[in-house]
């Protein structure tokens, strides 16, 4: 955070630091995984944002769309040599994953760098689709920039259904190429970022047919411009998709192909191999291994879900405390807006949320990383549960982010609409993670076939994996006894779960047994499966936040355990409020518990108020990733509209040249 000098810190502010109770420091350890993740985050900031404090002379929001993407590109130059040079003689490959480098990009881009998808999705493509042949000639042009990749699944026609793709990659071994073709416009790739202008290269999600055989969707990778001049080769038609609700100098491009041919080895060969004569070899254990990137993107987005939330609630938290409305007793002075309750319960539950989702993230991320050692020795087993927990884990983590982002806009009043709030961009961009890398609805209905086959497995008394081990409990259907202790919270929303599960079985089987088919009784169970799919969802990141915050404040002081634990808790009775119409079907909850239960929920509120600010501190966002006029550490919010005001340009003449041209005409009769 950029603390500057006491005196120019809002006196309000500097008064909610002085009540924080607990060693903000310890809880920023445990936010970033540990002491030494903190060291080398802020590390890796100190030299980055150096650098990005002088690299935008007008504000971004202020260029025109063109200027906005050039700019963007500059910048993200800039940032790669310091990636290049700088950060990666810090911590070597890992820094390419680290939070320090996630957050010091922000510094850079208040939208989208156009060299995000590289390294967030071609990159990690080539590390996973590749065979180590390949990765050693691809890998190191990549990370030194010497081209620049995008990734392109989604078509015009299809993003979810990838089975639907049409572009086709047709061995010819005369030649020993693969024929790239869109045959038709809906086959046109469609969306990926970096695309339109940037990219030099793309990889390409395309039917794989050889021998007159189609044998589905393989990955390839394609040089699309040439590299000295940029312009696109023959048979390859690329440009950018038209603007967007965010994203907008993410370059997001369409691409089509004409009988476009690429040498064989650019087929991408760890799962799946082409001989030279053609043949077709498979050499991935499991059918779904090529879908491995959007695997490992979904796991990081739980966390990314956790760090942009984590911004909105520092901005709106930090205004609140600034901000004075209103007179509740009269003759007493305006209260920070940050004492209304009902503020409390707007912002509170972002704090919490973020927490939440980034301890959850972390565990996922460990889940991620043994699933992959499993596989590095040939077993896959464990694949099918980290495909259910990372589809319903991004879908639940985007969902309540974008979700909770708004409503930190809604706590700021009309200076949350301003752009220079930066609570209108964080939504537009975060919005967009609930559909990307798999919609909402279709990630939770992916998981819900794995919960509706474990049900299966749990009624037939088979051993359940660890995500679902609870539903083994709950086959004997009956209702469980509430009771408001922490386990008991979990154990309910785990009923709740399981629940809902039974009913998705139930239903399927009743409607098959009436003559339905399957996939019919499927499609009608869908909208009761995607709310078992949540329930089971909010359950496991429930168990995985209380399990982590005992874990992780085992060893620390006491006031940090207990502001982690009130967190905690509020997180769990929040979230039994908001169902409460599914804990009276599912537990023994009665009237007089959801009264018990509202009271303890306020408690919480009135708990956590006076450390409200410290928890955001905690985040230890710098100014310079903020971006914000309403969060910035000093509280100088009205100062920094101004400022901001200023600088638009419609402030840079007295009087515009509009006036001259059409409202004096108007008011003339001349126009
Ligand atoms: C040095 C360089 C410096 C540069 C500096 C630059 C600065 C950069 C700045 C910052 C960097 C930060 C980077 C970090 C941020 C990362 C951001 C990334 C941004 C990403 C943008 C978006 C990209 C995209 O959107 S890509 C496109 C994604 N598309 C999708 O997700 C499509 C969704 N659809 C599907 O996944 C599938 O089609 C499906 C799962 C819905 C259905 O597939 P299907 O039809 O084939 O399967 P079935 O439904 O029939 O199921 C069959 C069976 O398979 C199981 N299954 C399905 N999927 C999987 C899987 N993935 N793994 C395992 N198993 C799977 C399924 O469960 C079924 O099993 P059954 O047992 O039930 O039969
Ligand atoms: C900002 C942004 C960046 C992107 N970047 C990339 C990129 O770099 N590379 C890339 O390849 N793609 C990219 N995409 C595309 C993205 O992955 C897809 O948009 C996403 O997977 C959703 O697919 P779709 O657009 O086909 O939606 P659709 O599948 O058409 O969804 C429309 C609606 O239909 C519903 N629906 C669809 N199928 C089902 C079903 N089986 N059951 C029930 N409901 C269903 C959905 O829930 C949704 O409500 C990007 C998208 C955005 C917005």
């Amino acid at each position: 955070m950029t603390k500057g000098t006491q005196a120019d810190v809002n006196p309000d502010l500097k008064k909610e630091r002085l009540k924080c109770n607990f060693n903000i420091q310890e809880v920023t350890f445990i936010i970033d995984g540990g002491k030494d993740k903190t060291l080398q985050r802020k590390k890796i900031e100190d030299v980055a944002l150096n650098i990005a404090a002088s690299i935008d002379e007008v504000p971004e929001e202020c260029l025109n769309l063109k200027e906005r993407y050039d700019n963007a590109v500059r910048k993200s130059c800039v940032y790669s040599n310091i990636v290049k040079n700088e950060l990666l003689e810090i911590t070597g490959l890992e820094a390419l994953g680290s939070p320090g480098l996630r957050r010091t990009a922000d510094a850079f881009f208040k939208d989208v760098s156009p060299f995000m998808l590289h390294l967030g999705m071609f990159v990690p493509t080539i590390i996973g689709q590749c065979t180590p042949e390949q990765q050693a000639h691809w890998l190191p042009k990549a990370l030194e920039m010497q081209i620049i990749g995008a990734y392109a699944q989604t078509e015009l026609g299809h993003g979810t259904f990838i089975r639907g793709l049409e572009t086709t990659a047709t061995y010819d071994p005369a030649t020993e190429e693969f024929v790239l073709h869109s045959p038709t416009l809906t086959s046109t790739k469609w969306w990926a970022g970096g695309l339109g202008n940037t990219a030099n290269h793309c990889i390409v999600v395309a039917q794989l047919y050889t021998k007159g055989q189609c044998h589905g969707t393989h990955p390839f990778i394609v040089p699309i411009r040439d590299l000295d001049t940029h312009e696109p080769f023959p048979g390859v038609k690329v440009g950018d998709v038209g603007i967007r609700m965010g994203f907008n100098t993410a370059d997001n491009g369409f691409l089509r192909f004409n009988q476009y041919r690429i040498p064989r080895e650019n087929m991408m060969m760890k799962n799946a191999k082409v001989m030279k004569d053609g043949t077709y070899v498979k050499v991935a254990r499991h059918e779904k291994l090529t879908y491995g990137t959007m695997v490992f993107v979904r796991v990081t987005l739980v966390m990314e879900a956790a760090f942009n939330l984590a911004k909105a609630a520092t901005i709106a938290v930090r205004y609140s405390a600034v901000r004075r409305q209103s007179q509740p007793k009269p003759g007493e002075p305006e209260p920070q807006i940050l004492d209304y309750p009902t503020q409390q319960h707007k912002l509170f539950i972002c704090i919490a949320t973020a927490h939440a989702l980034q301890l959850t993230g972390l565990w996922l991320w460990r889940t991620f990383e043994a699933v992959l050692a499993d596989m590095r020795k040939g077993d896959t087993d464990s694949l099918p549960e980290l495909h259910a927990l990372s589809s319903c884990l991004k879908a639940v983590s985007t969902s309540d982010s974008a979700a909770l982002i708004e409503q930190c806009r809604f706590a700021c009043g009309g200076h949350g609409y301003m752009l220079s709030s930066n609570l209108p961009l964080l939504y537009s961009f975060v919005t967009a993670t609930r559909t990307y890398e798999g919609d909402y609805t279709v990630l939770l209905l992916q998981t819900a076939r794995f919960l509706v086959k474990a049900w299966e497995q749990a009624e037939s008394g088979k051993v359940l994996t660890p995500t679902v081990a609870y539903l083994a409990c709950a086959a004997a259907k009956e209702k469980v006894v509430w009771s408001d202790s922490v386990d008991g919270m979990i154990r309910s929303f785990q009923a709740v779960a399981a629940g809902k599960i039974a009913a998705c079985a139930e239903n399927i089987k009743r409607l098959t047994k009436t003559g339905t088919s399957l996939e019919d009784a499927w499609q009608l169970s869908t909208v009761r499966l995607v709310a078992a799919s949540e329930a089971h969802c909010r359950a496991m990141i429930c168990q995985a936040y209380w399990h982590e915050v005992t874990r992780l404040t085992a060893s620390c002081s006491a006031s940090v355990k207990i502001v982690m634990e009130q967190l905690a808790t509020l997180y769990l009775v929040y979230w039994a409020l908001e169902t409460t119409g599914d804990l009276l079907r599912y537990s023994t909850i009665c009237e007089s518990e959801l009264n018990k239960l509202q009271l303890k929920y306020e408690e919480l509120l009135a708990l956590i108020r006076p450390n409200a600010v410290g928890l955001v501190d905690a985040f230890d966002f710098r100014d310079e990733i903020l971006h914000s006029t309403l969060g910035a550490y000093d509280g100088r919010v009205y100062e920094r509209l101004m400022e901001e005001a200023l600088k638009s340009p419609l402030n840079e003449t007295s009087v515009q040249s509009s006036f001259h041209k059409y409202i004096r005409p108007l008011a003339k009769g001349k126009l």
